[in-house]
């Protein structure tokens, strides 16, 4: 992950030197809402970049405020006489101009422009590559959460946004007496066909294919899972999938919520943060914290929000329909 992530490093630094916020913020330290609003920036994606800034050593808060540090100071400022913009402006990429679009419109750049699902559904290629590369991700995670949560007595459970099934496989295997449903787009039906079949779980987990904004799901479910898919979304969607979990949960059913959820100590890791900051520029989502999450959640109509930390800085919600 550590590895991974290290990719919007320099983007993020550079994008930020070219868009002019190091001597912004030298000149009137302000928190992401006022600078966005006095550059005409995005909030959200200025929040997102500022809060992986931070994490990288660049700024500091103080009393709400972003504050260049000592490093920024020296290496950051275009008077200084040990300015570096021309040296990170060098490795300008399209990843650099991903997050200056992203700061400047709010716009996610997902691939060269074009949204990532859309694209997946329209190249294979590029789908059946992100499934494989969500399964590597996700097989750690999904053993762990399969050894923490206990099932009794569940037996029907719904993953929406499952991707290739990865979770609701390792949730089968722990529990034999569970079904499960996979949601997904049409693109993972191959690779989650091939896995199934190699786990020998084609019986008691099934790949429903279809939009999960826009098609029916299986109701009467006494577990609805979001594992990672949340984080892909604006609040208003985010609110469009909850209330359709609500539905399809049974009356004493649980919605379950698994992704990566920072604290304030998390989000000084560059990883969390710079994760979020690939969330957004990808996909238009974020990383939210357990307190935005479980406004989200009562928003949408639930109730006893519970946490337990699972995996690194994975965690996993648990509430029921208010
Ligand atoms: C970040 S991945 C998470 C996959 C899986 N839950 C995991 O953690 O490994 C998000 C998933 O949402 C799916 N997705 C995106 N838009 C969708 C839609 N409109 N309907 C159904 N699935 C969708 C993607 O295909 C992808 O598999």
């Amino acid at each position: 992950m550590d590895t991974f992530m290290s990719q919007y490093r320099l983007p993020a630094v550079a994008a930020a030197d070219r868009l002019g916020l190091f001597p912004s913020l030298a000149g009137a330290p302000a928190d992401a809402g006022g600078l966005a609003a006095s550059r005409r920036l995005d909030r959200v994606g200025t929040s997102v970049l500022l809060e992986f800034l931070a994490a990288l050593g660049y700024l500091a808060v103080h009393g709400g405020r972003y504050h260049l540090t000592p490093a920024a100071r020296t290496f950051l400022l275009p008077d200084g006489s040990r300015y570096w913009g021309p040296m990170l402006t060098l490795g300008w990429d399209e990843r650099c101009t991903a997050v200056r679009e992203l700061v400047t419109t709010g716009t996610p750049h997902g691939y060269r422009g074009r949204g990532i699902w859309e694209t997946h559904e329209r190249s294979p290629r590029h789908g059946e590559q992100f499934a494989r590369a969500m399964h590597a991700h996700s097989a750690g995670p999904a053993t762990a959460l399969a050894s923490q949560l206990d099932l009794t007595g569940c037996t029907a459970l719904l993953e929406v946004g499952g991707g290739v099934g990865t979770f609701a496989m390792a949730l089968a295997r722990r529990n034999p007496h569970l079904k499960a449903t996979v949601l997904d787009l049409p693109v993972v039906e191959r690779e989650a066909n091939r896995l199934l079949e190699r786990a020998d779980l084609a019986e008691r987990v099934r790949l429903r294919t279809g939009d999960m904004f826009a098609d029916p799901w299986p109701g009467d479910q006494d577990r609805v899972l979001f594992a990672d898919v949340l984080s892909d979304w604006d609040d208003e969607h985010c609110r469009g999938l909850l209330e359709r979990a609500r539905a399809a949960l049974s009356v004493d059913g649980r919605l379950l919520v698994h992704q990566v959820m920072p604290d304030d100590a998390a989000r000084l890791s560059p990883t969390v943060s710079g994760y979020s900051l690939a969330l957004a520029v990808m996909t238009g989502g974020r990383l939210r914290t357990f307190r935005e999450l479980v406004a989200l959640l009562e928003a949408s109509g639930f109730a006893d929000c519970t946490v337990t930390p699972v995996y690194g800085h994975y965690a996993l919600i648990t509430a029921r329909p208010a």
